[in-house]
């Protein structure tokens, strides 16, 4: 699997700026021979919760046709970072994972809303799991907070995937928090973690990169630094069989206990 990270500076408040500027990063990510490639979190929008009204995607259509017609055009597959979606009335924090064939391969409504950028006051959580299989490699998708939660992780993670998906608008200020949780959430679930964060600013806060792919023992082999950029990366997925045989933790819990 070649994975790109699209490490995107998220235009406040304009989704037209924004779709182009992830159109770009798609055809640099094909250029680069890439088989997926990895969005940010809330990359239509950022977070200008309080004029969802006016900017979040109706239904998702509009995101959910630009993703197939990227996919298709581009013979890639996208775990598309999460938009801001409005359903119902209600608005959510959503990721779609798109297969290079167009076919839409999960929904997925990020679950632990984050109070300190106020998501608590506008988006709904979502109830549901995110694993799916890309090329044959089964693979699950969590968004930003959720990554503080290892038990929602590891609940998902125990059902065979070999890489965790990661989308994030993630502050600058705490960043050594995000690489330390990361590296984590890669041990503990021996599998490759591949988490993009975005660059720039919004009205309340600074974002500073550090896309990151971490493999299953731990350790960081791509960082993509503190600038815009796509950074491509290739996984070598036999080492989370290897990682997993050597020290059986799955085998190994306790699950009657806890
Ligand atoms: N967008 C988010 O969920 C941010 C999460 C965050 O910054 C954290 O520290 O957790």
């Amino acid at each position: 699997m070649h994975v790109a990270l699209a490490q995107l500076d998220i235009k406040f408040g304009d989704p037209a700026t924004n779709y182009q500027r992830v159109a770009i990063a798609v055809k640099q990510a094909s250029q680069q021979g890439a088989s997926v490639l990895v969005l940010p979190e809330m990359w239509n929008t950022g977070y200008a919760l309080t004029d969802l009204d006016q900017l979040a995607d109706v239904d998702g259509q509009r995101t959910r046709q630009f993703l197939i017609d990227l996919a298709q055009q581009y013979q890639l597959n996208i775990v598309g970072g999460s938009v801001a979606v409005a359903r119902e009335n209600y608005y959510y924090n959503e990721m779609l994972v798109v297969d290079r064939t167009g076919k839409v391969l999960s929904q997925y409504d990020k679950v632990h809303r984050f109070g300190l950028m106020q998501e608590d006051q506008y988006i709904t959580a979502g109830q549901t799991e995110n694993i799916f299989q890309l090329d044959g490699v089964p693979a699950m998708g969590v968004i930003c907070y959720d990554i503080r939660f290892p038990e929602w992780l590891r609940k998902q993670a125990a059902q065979g995937p070999k890489v965790i998906f990661v989308s994030a608008e993630w502050p600058t200020v705490r960043l050594p928090q995000w690489r330390i949780l990361l590296q984590a959430r890669a041990i503990e679930n021996q599998a490759y973690v591949v988490a993009v964060n975005r660059v720039g600013s919004d009205p309340d806060n600074d974002f500073g990169g550090q896309s990151l792919v971490i493999d299953p023992l731990g350790q960081v082999v791509t960082d993509a630094g503190d600038q815009a950029t796509v950074v491509t990366t290739d996984l070598d997925l036999t080492q989370v069989a290897k990682v997993r045989s050597s020290m059986p933790v799955f085998a190994d819990r306790r699950v009657e206990l806890y």
